[in-house]
């Protein structure tokens, strides 16, 4: 019936659903469970939810692996709930703010064998809605009957493999915006069928689709980028390549709104936190539970093949970055090394990058 939402459309209603405080119930393979995020978790709602089952808290292998608590997975880990757990304690489980000030929270249980899948899932959910990817998950018998019953998203999560790709980008608007570096800008902006973030493409001049582009695949640093923080490389790196686009008179600089190496600002803002306890951005980021990097380069190949690009002249010096550009079908003609911006603020952060990323000095 199509005025019914399909599995995609009901994980972008559940993110928004994960964000505001609302749980959903997810359902995978016959069996269900009530998931809420352990971030805009209210004492309320665990109240309500612990009436139904024991819950338990999902978290990365990542996180555990910082609260020395057993996965047996390399998926998820599944905490067990001790009976007096507040939405406090569940928070200090999720968020490694004050695991410093407050080291113990072990020894923590953790739950072994048994069905996986609807864990792992809502905290591809959490993420993907960019909060910490921390969910409280208690398992439902009827999932359907008690979404129906609380107004509450029902998402089945059976055969929707294709529901984590990438979703289609659509060009959505283009229009011309002469700029400093070229008079003969135009900023082209493409949407995902996802519900997900809008990205951006600057394309200088009228470059030749039958010859190889320079090309920046540019992710979102609000701190770099607009504050010209001296954190990191970003704001330099976005104008130095679009000067040297200006100065070959053709090039396309795809803006990937993929903050924080796809975390989001508010909690790469965690990150920084860390860092300022004395953590390297890889360690932060593990500490938080989320791997270094959390983007999906295809998004950029797709924008590229919707544009008419085949093959690229890569401004970049991660080497991941060409990697994914040719398994997604767009020849790396060349890598063109991106090297400015480099300062006493941020030496250690791109020492970080070359020794543990794989980016190239
Ligand atoms: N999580 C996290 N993200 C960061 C940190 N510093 C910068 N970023 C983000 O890292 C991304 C930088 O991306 P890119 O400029 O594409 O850099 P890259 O992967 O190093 O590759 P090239 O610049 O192409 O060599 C942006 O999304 C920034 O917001 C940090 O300490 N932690
Ligand atoms: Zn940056």
């Amino acid at each position: 019936m199509p005025l019914q939402p399909d599995p995609k459309e009901l994980a972008a209603r559940a993110r928004a659903d994960l964000r505001v405080g609302l749980a959903v119930v997810l359902g995978l393979d016959g069996a269900a469970a009530l998931v809420a995020a352990a971030e805009t978790l209210t004492a309320d709602r665990l109240a309500a939810m612990r009436t139904i089952a024991p819950p338990h808290l999902a978290i990365t292998p990542r996180r555990a692996e910082t609260l020395k608590a057993r996965a047996y997975s390399d998926n998820v880990a599944r905490v067990t709930l001790p009976d007096d757990a507040g939405v406090d304690w569940v928070r200090n489980i999720a968020d490694p703010a004050d695991d410093l000030m407050m080291p113990l929270k072990g020894p923590l249980a953790t739950l072994r064998g048994g069905a996986e899948g609807i864990a792992h899932a809502a905290l591809r959910l959490a993420k993907s809605a960019h909060l910490l990817p921390a969910a409280l998950v208690v398992p439902v018998e009827d999932g359907p009957a008690l979404a129906a019953a609380n107004g509450l998203t029902w998402l089945d999560l059976t055969g929707a493999d294709t529901l984590w790709q990438t979703g289609t980008l659509t060009e959505v608007s283009a229009a011309r915006v002469p700029m400093e570096v070229s008079r003969a800008g135009r900023l082209h902006i493409f949407r995902p069928g996802d519900g997900g973030e809008e990205h951006y493409a600057v394309e200088i001049g009228r470059p030749d689709r039958a010859e190889p582009v320079l090309a920046r695949l540019h992710s979102a640093c609000f701190t770099g980028d607009v504050l010209g923080s001296l954190k990191c490389d970003c704001g330099p790196q976005l104008h130095a390549a679009l000067a040297a686009m200006g100065d070959a008179g053709a090039g396309v600089l795809l803006y990937l709104n993929q903050e924080g190496r796809g975390i989001g600002l508010a909690n790469k803002m965690r990150a920084y936190s860390l860092q300022d306890q004395g953590f390297d951005t890889v360690e932060a980021n593990h500490r938080l539970g989320f791997e270094d990097d959390e983007r999906d380069f295809r998004t950029g190949s797709e924008i590229l093949k919707a544009m008419g690009f085949h093959s690229v002249r890569l401004m970049t010096n991660n080497p991941r970055k060409v990697a994914m550009m040719m398994a997604n079908g767009i020849e790396v003609a060349e890598r063109v090394p991106l090297k400015v911006g480099e300062s006493d603020e941020n030496r250690a952060y791109l020492a970080t990058k070359a020794a543990k990323s794989g980016h190239l000095l």
